[in-house]
């Protein structure tokens, strides 16, 4: 069942909830939190000292992995949405990253929560196009789109 308080991550099942971008089980990861605003999804994280570039601002390559989990999150979120289908239901829609461009357009503040804020821009068959920006103190840092792909069964192998 979820309740308004859930967090997309919340409802992926264990054995895949140790991604080191939005992995609940990953003490070592980011374990970012994301949901539903309206027809956005949000999510809100504040970097550690150590997610250090150049002394003050946030190193691009962690900029770079929260629009990426920010944005399979959302596209998981928007194909059950599509389906009219809560997030525990079954079969599960899992997402991984196809594609991954992102624009550094400013420095990005290190001592600032961070805002990301996703829009679906299409769904297709198994793809999920999602643009998502960060915003720092309302400032939009970096903008990036990440074509989703529905993670096929043979994954890996
Ligand atoms: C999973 C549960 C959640 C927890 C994990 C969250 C993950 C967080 C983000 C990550 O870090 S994921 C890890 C990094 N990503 C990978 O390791 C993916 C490696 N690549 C693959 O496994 C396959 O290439 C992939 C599943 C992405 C696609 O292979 P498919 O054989 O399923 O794709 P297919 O050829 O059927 O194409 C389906 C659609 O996706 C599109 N597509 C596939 N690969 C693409 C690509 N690389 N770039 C752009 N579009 C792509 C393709 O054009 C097509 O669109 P159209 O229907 O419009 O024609």
């Amino acid at each position: 069942m979820t309740t308004s308080d859930d967090a997309f991550q919340d409802h992926y099942p264990e054995n895949v909830a140790q991604c080191y971008g939005c992995g609940r089980l990953n003490e070592h990861g980011h374990r970012i939190r994301t949901c539903w605003d309206g027809d956005e999804t949000v999510t809100r994280f504040r970097p550690e000292p150590y997610h250090t570039s150049v002394p003050g601002f946030a190193y691009g390559g962690l900029i770079a992995s929260l629009i990426d989990c920010h944005s399979t999150g959302s596209a998981a979120a928007a194909m059950y949405r599509q389906a009219g289908r809560d997030m525990d239901s079954q079969p599960p829609f899992r997402f991984v990253t196809g594609s991954l461009h992102v624009d550094f357009l400013k420095p990005t503040p290190l001592e600032c929560e961070l805002e990301l804020r996703g829009q679906i821009k299409e769904i297709k068959g198994r793809k999920v196009v999602v643009t998502t920006s960060v915003l720092a103190d309302g400032v939009v840092t970096a903008r990036g789109e990440v074509v989703a792909v529905q993670m096929p069964d043979s994954f890996g192998s």
